[in-house]
C-alpha cells in the first residue's frame, strides 16, 4: 500500500426530500461530450487526413500523439508471434487469470447467439430470419492513460462466439510501451491481426481502410473524447456498437453491510477518469456519515487520489433518500451504467429497476467482479442511455436478414391485399405488380 499522502474530495451531499433536489439532480448528471470545440476539430482534420492519404497519415500522428517513431506500417503491426510470445511471458497467475476470465465470459456469451428460423404457412409459404456474423470487425482497445486486458476480452470474445470472420485490434502504445497482458488477451481471444494505433487516426484506418489496414464493417470498442467523437462521425460508413461516455456506479443502501466497501466501490468507478460518476442514494443518514468518513480515511491511501478526489468532487453526491422506492426511482431517472443494489434483501428490489446497464445483487456482488470476470460484458450503456440501449453481446455481432418464399397459393392471395394498399399510396407499378402474381401472367 501506498503511503497515505493528504488529499481530500468534497464529495456533495443531497437530500431528495428537498424542493429544489431533481433540479440539482439534473445539473450533476448533465455531460457535454460534444461540445469540445478543440476536439471536434482535431477529429475532422485527422478523419480528412487518413481518408485522403491513408497510411502516411496514420504514421505521422502515431508519431504525434504517440511519440512512436514508424518507418512504414510494418513497424505498427504485431505479428502473431509478438502475440504468442507476450502470452508466453506472463507469470503462471496472470495467465491462469486471463483463462478464467476468458471462459466465463465465452460462457455468459455463448447463451446469446441468436440462430435462423423460420416457418411454413398453410398455404406453403416459408417466411424466417437468416441470421449472420460480420465479415470483418474493428477492435479498439484504449491504451492512452491506461492498459485494459479485459476490454479486448470483453469485446473480442462475443465476437467470436457470433462466428466473426475477421477481427482486427488497434491499440495505442505510448512511447512504444506494449502492454504484455493486452497482447497476451488478443492471442487467447484469436484476434486476427494487430495495429498498435489508436485515437481518432485508428478509428479513420479501421472506417476507410489504408494502404495496410483493411476496411471493417463495424468498430466496437470504448475510448476517449477523441475516439468517441470519430467513431460517432464513421457511424454510417461502418456499424459502431455505442458511443460511450464516462464510467458511471450508483449505489443504492438501506444501512445494511460496511461502509469501507461503499466509499471503495464508489472509488472504483471515480478512479477510472475525473469525469467518472459515482454517486449513492441511501436511506440511512447515519450510514452516509459513515461512507464519508470511509472516504476521507481510505482516500489518502490510494494511488490514484488525484483523480478519484476530482471525479467525487465534480461528479459525485451522497443522497439521502427517503425510502427504497423512492431510491429505485431515482435510480429509473439516472439510468446508471452500473447499479449496486447494496440492501439487506437486494433481489427482491430487482423487479423495480427498469433502466441501468447492468444491477449488481447484493453486497458481494461488487463491480470490479464484472469489470473483470463475472461473464457479463462490462461495455455498458452510459450518459443515461440505458434507457434505450443494452450491454455489448453477441446480438451486436450478428445481423439479421428477412426470408419470403410464397408459394403460389399465397402470391395468388395476398396480392389482392397488397395491391389495394398500394392503390391507397399512389404506387400504380407496386399494385400492377401484385395483381400480375394474383392473375397468374
Ligand atoms: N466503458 C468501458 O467499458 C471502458 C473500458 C475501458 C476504458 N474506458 C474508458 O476509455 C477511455 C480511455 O482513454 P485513454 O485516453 O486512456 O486511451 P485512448 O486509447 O482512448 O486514447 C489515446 C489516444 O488518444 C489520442 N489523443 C490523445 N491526445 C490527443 C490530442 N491532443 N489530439 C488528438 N488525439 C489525441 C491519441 O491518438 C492516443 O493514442 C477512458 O475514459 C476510460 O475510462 C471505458
Ligand atoms: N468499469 C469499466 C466500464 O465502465 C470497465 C473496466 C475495465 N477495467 C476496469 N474496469
Ligand atoms: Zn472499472
Amino acid at each position: 500500500m501506498s503511503e497515505p499522502v493528504q488529499v481530500c474530495a468534497e464529495v456533495r451531499r443531497l437530500d431528495a426530500r428537498e424542493p429544489e433536489f431533481l433540479n440539482t439532480l439534473e445539473a450533476l448528471l448533465a455531460f457535454e461530450d460534444t461540445a469540445d470545440a478543440r476536439i471536434n476539430q482535431a477529429v475532422t482534420e485527422i478523419l480528412a487526413a487518413v481518408r485522403n492519404t491513408g497510411d502516411p497519415a496514420v504514421i505521422e500522428y502515431t508519431r504525434r500523439f504517440d511519440h512512436v517513431e514508424a518507418h512504414g506500417m510494418v513497424d505498427l503491426e504485431l505479428p502473431a508471434s509478438a502475440l504468442k510470445a507476450a502470452l508466453d511471458s506472463l507469470s503462471v497467475e496472470q495467465r491462469e487469470a486471463l483463462r478464467i476470465a476468458a471462459d466465463r465470459v465465452r460462457q455468459y456469451h455463448e447463451r446469446q447467439l441468436a440462430q435462423s428460423w423460420e416457418y411454413t404457412e398453410a398455404d406453403g409459404t416459408r417466411l424466417g430470419q437468416k441470421v449472420t456474423p460480420l465479415d470483418r470487425v474493428g477492435l479498439y482497445v484504449p491504451g492512452g492513460r491506461a492498459s485494459y486486458p479485459s476490454s479486448v476480452l470483453m469485446n473480442a470474445i462475443p465476437a467470436k462466439v457470433a462466428g466473426v470472420g475477421e477481427l482486427i485490434m488497434v491499440v495505442p502504445t505510448p512511447r512504444g510501451e506494449r502492454n504484455p497482458l493486452v497482447l497476451a488477451a488478443a492471442a487467447i481471444t484469436g484476434v486476427d491481426r494487430v495495429f498498435t494505433i489508436g485515437g481518432a487516426q485508428a478509428v479513420a484506418a479501421l472506417a476507410y481502410g489504408t494502404q495496410t489496414i483493411p476496411q471493417v464493417d463495424k468498430i466496437v470498442g470504448p475510448g476517449n473524447a477523441f475516439v468517441a467523437e470519430a467513431k460517432r462521425r464513421v457511424f454510417g460508413t461502418v456499424g459502431i456498437d455505442m458511443v460511450a461516455g464516462p464510467s458511471e456506479v450508483l449505489i443504492i443502501s438501506d444501512g445494511s453491510g460496511n461502509p469501507d466497501w461503499v466509499a471503495m466501490d464508489l472509488f472504483a468507478q471515480a478512479e477510472h477518469d475525473e469525469l467518472a460518476q459515482s454517486i449513492l442514494l441511501c436511506t440511512d443518514a447515519d450510514f452516509i456519515d459513515a461512507v464519508a468518513a470511509s472516504i476521507d480515511r481510505l482516500l489518502p491511501t490510494m494511488p490514484r487520489r488525484e483523480t478519484i478526489a476530482t471525479s467525487l468532487t465534480n461528479r459525485g453526491a451522497l443522497i439521502h433518500v427517503d425510502s427504497l422506492e423512492q431510491a429505485c426511482a431515482i435510480a429509473n431517472r439516472i439510468a446508471p451504467e452500473h447499479l449496486e443494489l447494496s440492501l439487506e434483501n437486494a433481489a427482491q428490489w430487482i423487479d423495480h429497476i427498469r433502466h441501468a446497464g447492468a444491477i449488481f445483487v447484493g453486497h458481494w456482488s461488487v463491480e470490479a467482479l464484472g469489470d473483470y470476470c463475472a461473464g457479463p460484458n462490462h461495455v455498458l450503456p452510459t450518459m443515461r442511455s440505458a434507457r434505450f440501449s443494452s450491454p455489448l453481446g453477441v446480438y451486436d455481432f450478428q445481423k439479421r436478414t428477412s426470408i419470403i418464399e410464397m408459394s403460389e397459393a399465397g402470391a395468388r392471395s395476398l396480392g389482392k391485399v397488397a395491391s389495394v394498399l398500394a392503390h391507397g399510396e399512389g404506387l400504380q407499378a407496386h399494385a400492377r405488380s401484385a395483381e400480375m402474381r394474383v392473375e397468374g401472367h
